[in-house]
């Protein structure tokens, strides 16, 4: 035996009752013997509510929305029974309404609505739906029967939730079924006294009715169908990624119903858990869909947490004093005293200091709440025992669920990690010791980041997004979003990594958009719904937006894009750079976004900052965190020059080379910056900070190569001009290391807290000898790498190997962030 519960949407329309009937000849044929509860057709049981109400105050309109009512059940009769048999229905539902009528006449008269009266008008709307759905089946030829539950399903005389007498009513079903072997159709939600005096069974209430009629019938199942795909992971209003859960716990289920999970309401299951039948959750809309299992415990879990739900709206009420410690009762008038109020508290946590309680609410009980501990404190508050009592507003709570997290460790530790990197603050949680629940209570306003931050981090197999904010797409930005294309679908499904592109901005035109602007299609899309450049908004709208694993990618060489780091820093978004700008400032400049980034727990990288995608800044940093001291770096680190001294001769003018350096993409946008020493400059400055030397930029002593006229042309194309001019100085340098069989060599060196960059000579001896292309070299002389320097080399500049490094970058942020 089997009941079956189809919800109001599942039977809403000619369509969805045509799914059903399928449903049930399905299981008919496999010649299954079961039971089927129907709801009220979807939307009818809040519109008779607003029909009694109507009528209560005297608003004749109810007559013509009872018509509205009348119609949506005769549409149904005329679009699934055959015209030769309607009218019989067709009489049966004139007859219901008729009786309803008259009920309603009589509200309009006395201008009165009971809960008793209400409990009979909503009534109806289960009576109406099986009845007609039994007529249905029966026009089909199958043996069913209406079974109004009002006759076996007894409650006592509270209207709106009638309290069930199980002794009587499980004697009354049991005695129903044995006399009635035709597939009997159940009224949902329905019941009446011992007298005859029509109830209903609360919330949840259909689901109260196949889980009684389960319960006594000792049912091996029970279908609960509904118009989703079961019990999800979380709600997927609020959580992109959320997913079906295959199997739950009761308890788990229980938890979760608790925070909102509107599938199912658990507690109306009771009677079911309680003989452990199954019930199965599943999708009348989707057949092929296997359901949610409900059991006593849960098939093997696949994640630590089974599910997170979420209270979008509480207050947080916190009473505290220095006379509450240690004096026993407090709690207990406490929570007496809200209780006689019938304020429901939904979370309470006491740190074991007992100097403080704080308990969330429902927050139209916020002022209530605080009258009522007012008054029930007031010797104590005015002894100054206690202080007075506070209450925060726009809060939310929530919870992770499961019984993985029993006696496992490093939930919680998961837990606030994500919420920390994410810059989210907890304002209070509670853990129970059944360790089945994890509660959190944090702003309103982070509510969204957080349940898809923590969804994101527990349940890992599934796809988690780092959303990308992008300002620069020229030479680097593009290369950048073009190896993003290339590894779209690896990182997919080998890393379970979406790399969302939630933001562009050029010069001209900005795009934000969190559904992503794919990598395919981004020019257009700039270009076509691209708004003109703000950057203050970008940024404004980046904050706003609040969403998880944010990343700020500066791929421009701009200077004042600098002044926004701190601010994004400081809301917990993370920044990535090759634009040197922010290091190479001053240094208290340098040292407040390394603080702002360790204070607020996300990440500032910039390891294309020198040598491109070489891994340079990584090596220095792990060896500081290791203890090394840096005695001596020297170091080719503009990839520029080196192209140019590698490839310029005798035999090639080094304006043209200059020329080929910038097509390859290995100059600043400016080639000036490289010429001038500047570039180089910029990166030993960084190098120094890095190792423990503060600099500022000044002290950099740069020994100029570029004649007066090169330096100060108005423009790239007009410094171009005056190289052309001056080939013969650089010329002669060449000539003059060729001959001696030397190179040139633009070298920088740090060394006893000083730095500086020169161009000199080196032999075939030299280990700078031996470069080419675009190659960096950087020798780091430690106390570690003392005899022999830790040495680092290859290509340092070009668009590839940057926008590698940069793509390296953020790859570790979302590592880093789980
Ligand atoms: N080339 C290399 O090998 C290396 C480069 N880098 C660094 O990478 C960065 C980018 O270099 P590269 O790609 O060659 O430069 P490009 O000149 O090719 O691109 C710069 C981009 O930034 C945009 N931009 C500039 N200012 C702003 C602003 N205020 N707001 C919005 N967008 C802006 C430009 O817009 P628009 O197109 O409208 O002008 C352009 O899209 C530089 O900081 C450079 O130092 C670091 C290591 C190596
Ligand atoms: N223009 C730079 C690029 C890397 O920072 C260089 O030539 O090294
Ligand atoms: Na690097």
């Amino acid at each position: 035996m089997k009941v079956l519960k189809f919800g109001g949407t599942s039977v809403g329309s000619v369509d969805s009752i045509k799914t059903v009937i399928n449903i049930l000849e399905e299981n008919l044929a496999k010649g299954e013997r079961f039971a089927v509860v129907f709801s009220a057709m979807g939307g009818v049981t809040n519109r008779l509510i607003e029909i009694g109400k109507m009528a209560a105050s005297g608003n004749p309109d109810y007559i013509e929305f009872l018509k509205g009512v009348e119609e949506r059940h005769f549409a149904i009769v005329r679009g699934l029974i055959p015209v030769k048999s309607q009218s019989s229905t067709f009489a049966a539902v004139r007859g219901l309404f008729n009786e309803l009528e008259d009920i309603l006449r009589g509200v309009s008269w006395i201008k009165e609505l009971s809960e008793r009266t209400l409990d009979l008008i909503m009534s109806f709307g289960e009576r109406l739906s099986t009845m007609v759905i039994t007529e249905i089946l029966k026009s089909k030829g199958i043996a069913a029967e209406f079974c109004d539950a009002r006759q076996i399903i007894h409650t006592n005389a509270t209207y709106g939730m009638g309290d069930v007498n199980f002794e009587i009513t499980n004697k009354q079903i049991l005695e129903y079924f044995a006399k009635n072997a035709a597939l009997q159709c159940v009224t949902g939600f329905i019941a009446s006294t011992a007298e005859g005096v029509t109830t209903t069974l609360g919330r949840g209430g259909s689901d109260f009715t196949a889980s009684i009629l389960g319960a006594a019938l000792d049912a091996e199942a029970i279908e609960i169908w509904t118009d989703v795909d079961g019990m999800m992971t979380a709600d997927p209003r609020k959580v992109t990624n959320a997913f079906t859960i295959p199997s739950i716990s009761y308890a788990e289920a229980m938890e979760l119903s608790h925070f909102g999970a509107k599938v199912i309401y658990p507690p109306s299951l009771q009677p079911a858990f309680a003989k452990n039948i199954t019930l199965k959750v599943l999708n009348t809309f989707n057949t092929d869909f296997e359901g949610t299992y409900v059991q006593k415990a849960a098939n093997g879990k696949e994640y630590a947490i089974t599910g997170i739900s979420s209270i979008d709206e509480i207050a947080l009420v916190n009473i505290q004093g220095s006379g509450m410690i240690g004096v026993a009762g407090i709690s207990g008038r406490l929570f007496t005293a809200l209780s006689n109020n019938a304020i429901s508290v939904i979370l309470i946590s006491q740190a074991s200091s007992e100097h403080s309680i704080c308990f969330s609410i429902d927050p139209k009980n916020a002022q209530k709440a605080s009258e009522v501990l007012e008054k029930e404190f007031a010797t104590e508050i005015s002894l100054g025992h206690i202080d007075s009592i506070s209450i925060e507003k726009n809060l939310s709570i929530i919870a992770i669920v499961g019984e993985g997290m029993k006696k496992s460790t490093g939930v919680s530790g998961k837990l606030f990690s994500v919420l920390g990197k994410n810059g989210i603050n907890v304002v209070a949680t509670a853990q129970g010791s059944s360790e089945l629940n994890i509660s959190v209570v944090i702003a309103k306003s982070d509510l969204s980041k957080a349940l898809n931050a923590i969804h994101g981090v527990f349940f890992q197999s599934e796809t988690r997004s780092l959303n990308l904010f992008i300002v620069g797409v020229g030479l680097i930005g593009s290369t950048l979003i073009e190896q993003v294309r290339n590894q779209t679908q690896y990182l997919r499904t080998e890393k379970f990594l979406n790399l969302n592109i939630a933001g562009l901005s050029n010069t001209k035109k900005m795009l934000l958009d969190i559904d992503g602007i794919k990598p395919e299609n981004w020019r257009d899309r700039v270009m076509d719904e691209g708004v003109k450049t703000n950057l203050p908004a970008f940024v404004q709208r980046m904050i706003e937006l609040n969403l998880p694993n944010s990343v700020f990618v500066d791929c421009t060489s701009d200077k004042d894009i600098v002044q926004y780091y701190q601010i994004l820093l400081d809301a917990s978004i993370s920044v990535v750079t090759p634009n040197k700008v922010a290091n190479s400032g001053s240094y208290s400049e340098y040292v407040s976004l390394q603080r702002t980034a360790l204070q607020r727990g996300v990440k500032f990288l910039y390891e294309t900052n020198v040598g491109a995608g070489l891994p340079i800044i990584n090596t220095i940093q792990g060896l500081m965190a290791s203890g090394d001291k840096f005695l001596k770096i020297e170091a080719i680190l503009s990839g520029t020059l080196s192209y140019i001294f590698n490839n310029f001769s005798s035999e090639n003018r080094f304006v043209d080379v200059v020329k080929e350096a910038k097509a390859k993409g290995f100059t600043e946008p400016d080639p000036r910056d490289d010429l001038s020493g500047a570039d180089v400059g910029r990166k030993i400055l960084i190098l120094a900070r890095e190792v423990g030397v503060p600099l500022e930029p000044e002290e950099i002593k740069i020994s100029q190569i570029l004649p007066g006229n090169c330096l100060n042309a108005p423009t790239v194309d007009a410094f171009f001009k005056e190289l052309e001019i001056s080939n013969n100085y650089f010329a002669e340098n060449q000539a003059n290391a060729e001959a001696n069989g030397e190179k040139l060599r633009y070298i920088a060196t740090l060394e006893n807290g000083k730095a500086s960059i020169e161009l000199k000579t080196v032999d075939s001896s030299h280990p700078f000898y031996n470069l080419s292309g675009s190659d960096n070299i950087i020798s780091f002389t430690t106390e570690r790498y003392k005899d022999r320097p830790l040495v680092i080399k290859g290509p340092g500049a070009g668009a590839e190997v940057t926008a590698s490094g940069v793509f390296a970058d953020i790859m570790s942020i979302s590592s880093y962030l789980g």
